[in-house]
């Protein structure tokens, strides 16, 4: 069967520096591979080639049987693709919904001219979208779900990670890239997030990711595959044991100790 997500010969160059190189990654439906490296290593522009904010300079990008190389942000959220970002990119005074129905653009028009000139299909598909951005926060903390237009600067970093991950998710993708969800919390908040993000999986178990981490427990507990990057290379792909006594990444990322 071929995978939900395949990149082969990925390569982006910024100017002299080459931050992907040549690089062959293939996802599956449903799977969730962890991509660690050290910092500079080109992980999150991995993710940011594959969401489309760099044009990659080189290779192939297929996603189902759509080819995704080179296309706009905006058609690669309505392909399935979605992500969040290793800084919250919430706006602190609008609304957990007004930060969520962003995930949500391009699937409903909640642009002026449709609300006012499609006044029942927009009241309907804007509740429909309450609906949605209310379960689907219900699933990570119901507290956030109860506090739907409250502004997201009032919850606690765990739940700004929370919200986040649901605008990822409000547009229903395929494919989750997660960009660091630990970055700024306890290892409390992350064991709890943790803990979310499986109980999600298990509800959702179509849905794939990639998890950028640093943390080595977080990749140990979630994920299926592991790829490490050195320099926009490849250098290990396989399981978690694996990676642990690979003499490379020892080398490379884990400081030749572990
Ligand atoms: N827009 C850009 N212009 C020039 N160089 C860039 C740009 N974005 C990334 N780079 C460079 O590409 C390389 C890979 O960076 P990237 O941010 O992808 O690494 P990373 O593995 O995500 O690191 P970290 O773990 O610190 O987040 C680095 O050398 C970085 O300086």
């Amino acid at each position: 069967m071929s995978p939900l997500l395949a990149c082969s010969g990925l390569t982006m160059r910024f100017g002299g520096l080459t931050a992907l190189d040549s690089l062959d990654i293939a996802v599956g439906t449903g799977e969730t591979v962890g991509l660690v490296g050290p910092n500079g290593s080109g992980k999150t522009t991995f993710f940011n080639v594959l969401t489309g904010l760099y044009r990659p300079s080189e290779g192939a990008v297929r996603f189902e049987a759509s080819d995704l190389f080179g296309r706009s942000p905006q058609e690669i959220s309505r392909a399935g693709v979605a992500r969040t970002f290793q800084r919250s990119r919430l706006m602190l005074d609008q609304t957990v919904f007004d930060n969520i129905a962003l995930g949500a653009l391009g699937r409903v028009d909640l642009g002026l001219l449709p609300a006012l000139v499609f006044r029942s299909r927009f009241r309907r598909d804007l509740s429909a979208l309450v609906e949605k951005a209310t379960a689907l926060t219900r699933r990570f903390n119901p507290h956030i779900a109860a506090s739907l237009f409250k502004p997201a600067g009032s919850f606690t970093m765990i739940d700004r990670r929370r919200i986040e991950i649901c605008r990822a998710l409000i547009g229903g993708p395929r494919l989750l890239l997660l960009d660091e969800p630990s970055a700024g919390m306890t290892h409390e908040e992350t064991r709890h997030l943790m803990d979310d993000l499986l109980a999600f999986r298990e509800e959702m178990p179509d849905l794939a990711i990639v998890l950028v981490e640093h943390e080595m427990d977080v990749i140990r507990r979630i994920s299926d595959r592991c790829v490490v990057l050195n320099f926009g290379r490849k250098i290990f792909e396989g399981a978690f044991d694996a990676l642990l006594a690979d003499p490379d990444v020892q080398t490379a990322y884990l400081g030749g100790s572990q």
